[in-house]
């Protein structure tokens, strides 16, 4: 429910295979427009991975915060867990949008949980998936190699969905989502 009749914000799911720029593109976005929020992920991953800002947790403390309800959603992935803060509740009813970067299998849930859903798919060639994530250099082959495999799960119907190809410049990406975001932005 929106606070005071403000016009509520919307979740923007930005998803898409390992290492094809949805953290760039959200680290872009919001240098773009301040006034989006990136949701600060919950992660059972080691907090010197480096890359996304984000909350380390146990799985112990990630499973009990999930079962206290302490996320809107939440789900597994590469050997992790990952969770998105019930928080991100009072922004949207604020009337701020809010970019958080979600499995391509919870597309369904999440529309479940934040009406007015926005899709932002992102895609690039094969190759250069391969080359961006050696080039990274935060996972090891082997984790590179699996990650490359992981199968693409099809989308629920009915999502608003924008397929932002990141094949080239990043820039050219962050146009393409501010297009689709906010047509009317001059
Ligand atoms: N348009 C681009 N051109 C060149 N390099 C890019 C572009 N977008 C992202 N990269 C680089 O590719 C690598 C992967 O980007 P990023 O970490 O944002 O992907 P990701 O989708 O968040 O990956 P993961 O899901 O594994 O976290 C990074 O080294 C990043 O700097
Ligand atoms: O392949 P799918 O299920 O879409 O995504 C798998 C995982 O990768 C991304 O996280 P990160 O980039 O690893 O932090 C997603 O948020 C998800 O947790």
């Amino acid at each position: 429910m929106s606070e005071g009749g403000t016009v509520p914000g919307r979740l923007i799911a930005v998803v898409g295979p390992s290492g094809v720029g949805k953290d760039s593109l959200m680290e872009a976005l919001c240098a773009k427009r301040p006034d989006l929020v990136r949701v600060r992920r919950v992660v059972t991953r080691a907090p010197e991975a480096g890359g996304e800002d984000f909350e380390a947790i146990s799985p112990a403390l990630f499973a009990a915060r999930a079962a206290g309800g302490d996320f809107a959603l939440h789900w597994q992935a590469h050997g992790l867990s990952y969770g998105i803060p019930r928080e991100v509740h009072q922004t949207l009813a604020r009337g701020q949008d809010a970019l958080a970067n979600l499995s391509r299998a919870m597309l369904g849930q999440a529309a479940r949980v934040f009406p007015g859903l926005h899709v932002l798919h992102v895609t690039a060639r094969p190759e250069v998936l391969a080359a961006r994530l050696a080039g990274r250099g935060r996972e090891g082959r082997a984790e590179i190699a699996r990650r490359l495999a992981r199968p693409a799960p099809a989308f629920p119907a009915g999502l608003t969905v924008t397929e932002i190809d990141n094949s080239g410049p990043l820039e050219r990406a962050v146009d393409a989502a501010l297009s689709a975001l906010y047509p009317e932005r001059v």
